[in-house]
């Protein structure tokens, strides 16, 4: 079994008397990504917060790389990466001296420059001021200067966040292929799709809730409780039927008239789970 790097047991935090986060519990390995999925306010940021020292909790104990993030001194910084909004990045500088700048701090090597450069995909703009950078390739310095020190642990909240899909697609092989380095990463999103695509376990969040928590397989099977159909009929009519005796039978006549042109079967997803369970869309 994997080792594992990140554990939030029984985590509530309050800000002045208003509960923001209510009892959390998820654990993260070594070479799995966690999601941690919800609408905007519903305590995504602030969970990162307390688990990388920035902020305390109410009640409850955060761990990361097994110390108490309450009791975390900066020597954490060498064995994490944080990428936030806030990206950190100069400017004025070019991509290589922007690297360079980070390198220097954290005693890392040119060779680790060029080899992170390429990974990313920038090497060709090394010599380009940072302002200069697309939306989707800022995106990927940043993410470049969060793995220069090959952290442990990677966080990451919203890394596709305004991207178009063939960036956030970059972004997605970049972060597989950390994570099968044996990188554990804490990822934020709202985005469903990705979190499916992504994530080895998913925490579905709500207003500082954990309503859902597993594998994304799991909980959709979990939900999976009324099976459905769509059928379109060569009339080019569509419908969704539910799994009932009259419905079995409507589809048998329907196949013995040799009527239908598409048969599938629809199983939830993470976004009907979220709606389901908190009556509100994730976007
Ligand atoms: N320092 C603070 N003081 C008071 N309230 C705060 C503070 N930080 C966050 N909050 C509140 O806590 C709640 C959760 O905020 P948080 O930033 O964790 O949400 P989030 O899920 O990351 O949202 P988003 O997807 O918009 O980034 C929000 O209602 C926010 O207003």
């Amino acid at each position: 079994m994997n080792h594992e790097v990140i554990r939030l047991s029984h985590i509530s935090k309050k800000f002045k008397d208003e509960p923001v986060l209510k009892d959390l519990n998820a654990s993260l390995a070594e070479g799995e990504i966690l999601g941690f999925l919800g609408p905007s306010g519903a305590g995504k940021t602030t969970t990162i917060k307390i688990l990388t020292g920035q902020l305390k909790p109410t009640s409850g104990d955060a761990y990361i790389l097994g110390i108490n993030s309450g009791h975390i001194d900066e020597t954490i910084y060498e064995q994490i990466g944080i990428v936030t909004d806030s990206s950190g990045i100069y400017e004025y500088l070019t991509v290589w001296q922007n690297l360079e700048y980070f390198a220097k701090i954290l005693k890392v090597s040119k060779e680790r420059i060029h080899e992170v450069l390429h990974q990313v995909g920038l090497y060709e703009h090394r010599k380009k001021p940072a302002g200069k950078l697309s939306k989707g390739q800022t995106q990927r310095l940043v993410l470049a200067r969060a793995v220069l020190h090959r952290p442990k642990v990677l966080f990451l909240d919203e890394p596709t966040s305004g991207l178009d899909p063939s960036t956030a697609l970059e972004i997605h092989k970049m972060l597989f292929q950390l994570r099968n380095e044996g990188m554990a990463i804490f990822l934020t999103t709202h985005n469903m799709e990705e979190a499916a695509k992504m994530c080895d376990h998913v925490a579905l969040l709500n207003e500082g809730v954990i309503v859902e928590y597993g594998t994304p397989n799991e909980i959709c099977l979990k939900h999976n409780k009324v099976k459905k159909y769509t059928l379109q009929l060569s009339s080019g009519k569509t419908y969704t039927l539910e799994q009932t005796d009259e419905n079995i039978k409507k589809i048998s006549q329907w196949m013995a008239d040799d009527v239908i042109e598409t048969l599938h079967s629809c199983e939830p997803t993470l976004e009907s789970v979220f709606l389901e369970m908190t009556g509100r869309e994730l976007s």
